[in-house]
């Protein structure tokens, strides 16, 4: 595929504070659909045409997880070509599910095209154990005999025709992935699969969007029970990926943290609603210039507590950003994280930087300052890397940020695009800087 290739590492980013932003940043197709859609594709024996796909490593490396099962991936700019006409294997290696977590998303759309799959545990952010355990459980109910030995995940659907078969699956929990690999495994299952405590993401509900475009029959998405009734065969499509939420909201932040007025486009406000709630508790004002269009307004923010839930509540992937602002918000703040259990690892680097927090247990305790200071910082996962570099932009000197990794994953040009609203920031092989974090510090 022609995408951008991994960062050289390793570099770091420095950035520098006190900027003022000003203009208007444009926001990428959502990374959670792209990857989703992209094991989507699996299910539909023709060519699919997906638009307004990001440009970023997991992209990349969801590419190499198709293309080594056989599809074929031509992308030009933002649209991505994937055929999967022909499939070679059920078997994508270790070496590339193990990149990231939606990976282990094309078991549902293997096990309904071919009757088996043979899928590694996947990887992704380290924010947490991440079990696989519900994704199981579905495709269990649906008749798939299911082993996991030495870290791959077997699944057959035994019988005559290798169809999956209907069921109805309660969820203990709304997981997104879960939700996704039962509604792909669904659509081309025999009879109807109805799913219980579905997770309500926008982005369960861009695939169910996109999987209901190649002619498949599915209720209910973005409510807590998706009913899907299973076809035989699926056909091609063009289709458009939403705009990011999560890039659209740390934008909002950098333009609260820096006391800027700034305005994102394109956005679907209502996918934003429990992330503008939040801000606006604390003073913000955002005005919608446009049905996708929203401005920040600088303002003089308040401390709030915030509890990550399942949407619509406060996603977790704000979480970092938000603490970010709080830092800096008068006043004190509770963050509880109820999602991932290892989510917090950022209060110690924004502490490098002059915060005033501590931990307990899944919280963090936020007493906000008037100033944070550049430091060397160390990106502990993705939202942390987006983290550290908006408050590098508020802080007093210079931050640099490594681990850049994690941000390149799943941020498309945020340095450029920051760059263009006036922010400095400059990627530096690491050996140019004698900031490097050399040891953790104690919360
Ligand atoms: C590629 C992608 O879309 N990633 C998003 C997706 O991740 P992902 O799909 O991995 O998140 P889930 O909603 O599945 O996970 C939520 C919680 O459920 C647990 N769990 C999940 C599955 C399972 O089989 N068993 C189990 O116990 C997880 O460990 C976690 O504690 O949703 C998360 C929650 O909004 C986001 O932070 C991620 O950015
Ligand atoms: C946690 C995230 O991604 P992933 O699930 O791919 O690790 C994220 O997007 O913040």
């Amino acid at each position: 595929m022609n995408l951008p290739t991994d960062t050289p590492t390793p570099s770091v980013l420095k950035v520098w504070g006190e900027t003022k932003l000003e203009g208007q940043a444009r926001i990428s197709g959502a990374k959670n659909s792209a990857l989703a859609i992209m094991a989507g594709t699996i299910l539909c024996a023709d060519e699919c045409r997906l638009r307004n796909i990001p440009s970023l490593v997991d992209i990349n490396h969801m590419g190499d997880v198709l293309a080594s099962v056989g599809l074929k991936l031509h992308r030009e700019g933002d649209v991505l070509e994937i055929n999967a006409q022909e499939i070679t294997t059920s078997k994508p290696p270790y070496e590339l599910v193990s990149r990231l977590r939606a990976s282990f998303f094309v078991i549902g759309p293997l096990l309904a095209r071919l009757g088996m799959a043979r899928v590694p545990l996947p990887g992704g952010c380290a924010i947490g154990a991440r079990p696989v355990d519900l994704h199981v459980r579905g495709l269990v109910a649906m008749g798939a005999k299911v082993r996991i030995e030495h870290g791959i995940v077997h699944a057959d659907v035994p019988g005559v025709n290798n169809r999956l078969q209907g069921a109805e699956i309660y969820l203990d929990y709304p997981s997104v992935g879960a939700t996704e690999t039962i509604l792909m495994a669904a659509t081309l299952a025999e009879g109807e699969t109805r799913i219980e405590n579905a997770a309500r993401e926008p982005e369960v509900v861009d695939l169910a969007n996109f999987c209901v475009a190649m002619g498949a029959k599915i209720q209910g998405a973005g409510t807590n029970t998706i009913t899907i009734s299973g076809v035989p065969s699926l056909h091609s499509v063009d289709y458009p990926i939403i705009p990011d939420r999560i890039e659209a909201g740390t934008f909002l932040v950098a333009g609260a943290i820096t006391n800027s007025e700034i305005s994102i486009s394109p956005v679907i406000p209502e996918h934003l609603i429990p992330v503008l709630a939040k801000l606006r508790s604390m003073g913000l004002k955002i005005v919608t210039e446009a049905p996708n269009c929203l401005r920040v307004i600088p303002s003089s923010l308040q401390g709030t507590d915030i509890e990550t839930l399942p949407y619509p509540g406060f996603p977790t992937d704000m979480q970092a950003q938000l603490m970010a602002l709080l830092s800096l918000s008068a006043g004190d703040s509770v963050i509880t994280e109820t999602v991932f259990e290892n989510r917090l690892r950022h209060v110690a680097e924004l502490k490098r930087m002059g915060a005033d927090m501590r931990l307990k247990g899944q919280q963090a305790i936020i007493r906000g300052v008037h100033q944070l200071t550049g430091a060397p910082v160390m990106a502990t996962d993705l939202r942390a890397s987006a983290a550290l570099v908006v408050a590098g932009l508020a802080a007093k000197g210079i931050t640099t940020v490594q681990g850049l990794h994690h941000l390149d994953r799943g941020y498309d040009n945020l340095e450029g695009k920051l760059r263009q609203l006036g922010a400095k920031l400059q990627r530096v092989p690491a050996e140019e800087t004698d900031l490097l974090v050399e040891q953790p510090i104690k919360v």
